[in-house]
C-alpha cells in the first residue's frame, strides 16, 4: 500500500481532471461553508453582549445583525451547494478513471496478465467503485473540498480561542480536535485493511447473490430444485462475511471511538475550566465569554466521523491505489515488440514452442507446426488436447515461454501486438454475444448495412437476419423492446459473420475455433463446403475436435496432448491408418447417422 502522504498526493491529483474552474468553486465554496459558522459565532457572541442595546434597536449593532444573518444564510445555502459539486467532481473524475481503466484493461493489458488472479482482483476492486458499489476515487477527491471546510472551521475556531482566552488555550483545543481526528482515521484505516482482507468472503457471497437473484441459473434452479440448498448457501457465506465485520467494527471502531471520545472530553473540559477561570478572574468580559464558549466546542466536533469525506477518502482511495497497481501491474506485464506486423505471404510457423499457463501444467513442451499462407489448415484433436491454447498463442493473447512463433521469419515477439492482431479475424469459442443490435454484432462499430448484409450472406445468416422483427437493427437479446434472443448454432452464424467482415475489411488469417460446435448436422456440412470455397486465397485456421467435417481442408494438423502426432490432407492421413484414420472412422459413422436422421 503506498505511503500515507503519497495517497493524499495521488488523490488530490485527481482533481485535475474535473477542470480548473468547478475546482476552484468547490474549494471557495467550501472554504466559505466552513468558516460561515465563526462569522455566526463572532456575530452571535457581539449581539449577546449588548443585549439591552439590542433590545433598544440599536443602527449600530445593524453590521453585527446583518453579518450574523448573512452567516445563517451562508450555511444553510452553501451546504447543499457544496454537496452538488461534489457529486459533479466525482463524475467528472469517474469518468477520467473509467477511461484510464479501460486503456489498462485492453490496450495495455495482454490476456494473460489479466487472467492472473492479483490483478484480477485488483481490476475486480477497481471495477465495484466505479460501480459505485464501494465509494469511488471520484467521490475521494471530491471530499477533499468538503475536509477544507473542515479544517477551516477548525483553524477559525482556534484563532478565536487564542485571541479571546489565550494562545496556550487554542493550543490545547487545536491538539485535542487532531489527536482525536487522526486517532479516529487510523481506526478507520485498520477497518478498511481489514475490510480488503475479506475481498475472497466478499466475492463468494456476491456470487451467490447473483446466482439466486439472477435470470441466468432460474432454469436450473426451479428444475433440479436448488433453492433450498442455495439459500442455505447464501446464510452460510453471510455469517462467513458479516460475522467477521461485526468482531471488527466492535474492536477497531467502537472501543478506540470511546477512547477517543474520552480524550475529547478532558480537552474541553481543559478549555471550559480556562473560560470559567478567566471570566472569574475579569479577564474575559461578555464578549470573549461569548465567543470562546461557543469556539471551544467547535473542535468537540472533530471528535465524529465526517460523514461527507471519511468512508469516501478512506474507501475512495483504496480504489485509486487498486487503480494504480492495475495500472502498474499490467504496463509491467505489456506484450513486447513495437514492428508493424506483415500479413502472412510465406507461412506462419511453431518451433520448439512451450507454453503453461501461469500455476497451471505444461500444455506445451516442443510444439512444432507450419501453417501455409493462402491455404486452409484445419486442426483438430480431443477434449484438452490444447487447440485453444494454439489459438491464445497465435493470436497473442499469450506469448510462449520457449521456442517461437513466426510470421514469415518475423517472431510475433518482435512485433506490435495490436498490429498483428489487426490482421486477424478471430472467432474464439467462446465469442462474445453482445446486446447489440444484430448489425452492431456483425459490423462492432466498422462498415455499412450492405456490408453485413454481405458478410451474413456469407455466413449462411441472411435468413436469421431476414426473419428478425427489425432485421439488422434488432437488438440481440430478449431483455430489450422488440429484441430477440437467438439459439446457440444462430449465435454462431452471427460469430461467423462478424469473422469474415472482419476479413472484407482486410483481416489477412482468419481462425475459428470450433466454429460450428452448435450447428447441426446439415449446416455443419453446408458450412464447411461453402466456407472453403469462400475463403479460397486466404489463410485460415480452423479448430475442430470433429474429425469428420475438416476432411476439405487443405492441411490437417492431429494435435494429441499438445503434439502435432499427424499432419497431410485427408487422404494421405486416412491411407495412413493411424489415429486420423481411426478417429474419422469412429466419428464419421454416427455423423452419417446423424445425416440420415437430419434428411
Ligand atoms: N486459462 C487457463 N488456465 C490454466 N489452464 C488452462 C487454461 N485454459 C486451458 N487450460 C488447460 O490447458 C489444457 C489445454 O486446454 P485447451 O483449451 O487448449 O484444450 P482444447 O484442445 O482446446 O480443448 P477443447 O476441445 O475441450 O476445447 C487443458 O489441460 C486445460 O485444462
Amino acid at each position: 500500500m503506498r505511503p500515507r502522504l503519497r495517497r493524499w498526493l495521488d488523490l488530490a491529483r485527481l482533481l485535475r481532471g474535473a477542470g480548473p474552474l468547478p475546482v476552484t468553486v468547490a474549494l471557495l465554496v467550501s472554504a466559505a461553508f466552513g468558516l460561515a459558522p465563526i462569522v455566526f459565532m463572532v456575530g452571535m457572541a457581539v449581539l449577546l453582549s449588548r443585549v439591552p442595546a439590542v433590545a433598544r434597536g440599536e443602527a449600530a449593532l445593524g453590521a453585527a445583525v446583518g453579518l450574523t444573518l448573512a452567516a445563517l444564510v451562508a450555511q444553510q445555502l452553501l451546504g447543499p451547494l457544496q454537496f452538488a459539486l461534489a457529486e459533479l467532481l466525482a463524475r467528472r473524475i469517474d469518468g477520467h478513471c473509467v477511461q484510464r481503466a479501460l486503456r489498462a484493461a485492453y490496450t495495455d493489458a495482454p490476456v494473460a496478465a489479466l487472467e492472473r488472479p492479483g490483478t484480477l482482483d485488483l481490476l475486480t476492486d477497481v471495477r465495484t467503485a466505479i460501480d459505485r458499489a464501494s465509494p469511488s476515487p471520484g467521490q475521494a477527491a471530491a471530499a477533499l473540498p468538503a475536509l477544507l471546510a473542515r479544517y477551516a472551521g477548525l483553524a477559525g475556531a482556534v484563532v478565536l480561542i487564542a485571541v479571546v482566552l489565550s494562545p496556550l488555550a487554542g493550543l490545547v483545543v487545536a491538539a485535542t480536535a487532531l489527536v482525536i481526528r487522526f486517532g479516529q482515521r487510523g481506526s478507520l484505516g485498520r477497518f478498511a485493511a481489514a475490510w480488503d482482507a475479506l475481498s475472497p468472503q466478499r466475492r463468494r457471497l456476491a456470487y451467490t447473490r447473483t446466482l439466486t437473484t439472477g435470470t441466468a441459473a432460474a432454469k436450473e434452479i426451479r428444475v433440479l430444485g436448488l433453492l433450498g440448498f442455495l439459500t442455505a448457501r447464501l446464510d452460510t457465506e453471510h455469517r462467513g462475511y458479516l460475522d467477521p465485520i461485526w468482531t471488527m467494527r466492535r474492536r477497531l471502531l467502537l472501543r478506540p471511538f470511546l477512547g477517543f471520545a474520552l480524550a475529547g472530553l478532558v480537552g474541553a473540559t481543559l478549555a471550559l475550566a480556562a473560560v470559567a477561570q478567566a471570566t472569574a478572574s475579569g479577564e474575559l468580559d461578555l464578549l470573549g465569554y461569548a465567543v470562546a464558549v461557543q469556539a471551544v466546542l467547535v473542535p468537540i466536533r472533530f471528535g465524529v466521523y465526517f460523514p461527507e469525506a471519511d468512508v469516501q477518502t478512506q474507501f475512495g482511495g483504496r480504489a485509486l491505489a487498486a487503480l494504480m497497481n492495475f495500472e502498474h501491474a499490467v504496463r509491467g506485464a505489456a506484450l513486447p515488440g513495437t514492428a508493424p506486423a506483415p500479413a502472412p505471404q510465406h507461412e506462419i510457423r511453431f518451433t520448439q514452442v512451450g507454453f503453461a499457463y501461469p500455476g497451471g501444467r505444461r500444455v506445451f513442451t516442443d510444439l512444432d507446426l507450419a501453417i501455409p499462407a493462402g491455404r486452409c489448415t484445419a486442426i483438430v484433436g480431443l477434449n484438452g488436447s490444447g487447440k485453444t491454447t494454439l489459438v491464445k498463442l497465435l493470436t497473442r493473447c499469450y506469448d510462449p515461454d520457449r521456442g517461437a512463433v513466426t510470421v514469415d521469419g518475423h517472431d510475433l515477439r518482435d512485433l506490435d501486438a495490436r498490429s498483428w492482431q489487426q490482421q486477424l479475424a478471430v472467432v474464439f469459442q467462446d465469442f462474445n454475444r453482445y446486446e447489440l443490435s444484430a448489425g452492431e454484432n456483425i459490423g462492432l462499430g466498422t462498415g455499412t448495412p450492405a456490408a453485413w448484409r454481405a458478410a451474413a450472406a456469407r455466413a449462411g445468416a441472411l435468413d436469421l437476419l431476414d426473419d428478425l422483427p427489425a432485421g439488422l437493427d434488432t437488438p440481440l437479446h430478449a431483455r430489450y423492446t422488440g429484441g430477440r434472443d437467438l439459439s446457440g448454432g444462430q449465435w454462431q452464424r452471427v460469430a461467423l459473420a462478424r469473422a469474415l467482415h472482419a476479413v472484407d475489411r482486410g483481416a489477412r488469417l482468419l481462425v475459428l475455433d470450433e466454429p460450428t460446435a452448435a450447428l447441426d448436422v446439415r449446416a455443419e456440412v453446408e458450412f464447411f463446403d461453402r466456407f472453403l470455397t469462400q475463403t479460397e486465397g486466404l489463410t485460415s485456421v480452423i479448430i475442430s475436435h470433429r474429425f469428420s467435417t475438416v476432411r476439405r481442408a487443405d492441411q490437417i494438423l492431429v494435435l494429441s496432448d499438445g503434439h502435432v502426432v499427424e499432419h497431410g490432407d485427408h487422404d494421405t492421413l486416412i491411407a495412413a491408418g493411424g489415429h486420423y484414420a481411426e478417429m474419422f472412422a469412429l466419428q464419421a459413422s454416427r455423423f452419417r447417422d446423424d445425416l440420415a436422421a437430419a434428411a
